[in-house]
């Protein structure tokens, strides 16, 4: 990743996890719901992680990834893994690499399970945009902020339906 942004040191994301560095696993089960258009199994959020790793059911999707104004179903490809961007890594490349806001619909006929392992800056580090990503064309676009503050920050957003990353926008 860091070459793709021609960072001059290879290993610049992972040296940023820090000592303690945390990995959480999310196992999500998602029950038939009778009435999908009312319900959604997981609302529409950004994951606050350097990355998630994401084990979807291959037998049914729900997994859908919002891109200008639209709703996409993101395809069931069994037996893959798929890797979602977190904000730590949209703020540490100063939004070259986006965290996708994504959702999970309900399914009337089908139950559905996830498994997401997401891996996290210390959460006593502070992140900012690389210095090396910043220039007079394109300044930092996010401030310097605690991963635990931000993190903080992710559970009340989630709850109001907001970003957290766009509290950090310059
Ligand atoms: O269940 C899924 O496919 C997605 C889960 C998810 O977005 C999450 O755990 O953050
Ligand atoms: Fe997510």
């Amino acid at each position: 990743m860091a070459k793709l942004v021609e960072l001059n040191h290879d290993d610049y994301f992972v040296d940023q996890l820090g000592e303690k560095a945390e990995t959480n696993v999310r196992c999500s089960y998602y029950p038939q719901c009778p009435r999908p258009e009312l319900v959604f199994g997981l609302k529409p959020h950004c994951d606050g992680t350097v990355l998630t790793i994401l084990m979807v059911d291959d037998n049914v999707g729900g997994l859908q990834v919002l891109r200008d104004g639209v709703w996409w179903d993101v395809p069931i490809i069994p037996r893959t893994l798929l890797v979602i961007i977190g904000d730590q890594t949209e703020i540490m490349s100063n939004g070259f690499f986006k965290s996708p806001v994504h959702r999970v619909v309900t399914n009337a006929k089908k139950e559905r399970l996830s498994v997401a392992l997401d891996y996290s800056v210390d959460h006593e580090r502070e992140i900012e945009p690389s210095p090396q990503l910043i220039n007079e064309k394109r300044p930092a676009l996010y401030r310097k902020v605690k991963v635990k503050d931000y993190i903080a920050g992710l559970y009340e957003h989630f709850s109001q339906g907001t970003m957290v990353i766009d509290t950090l926008q310059i």
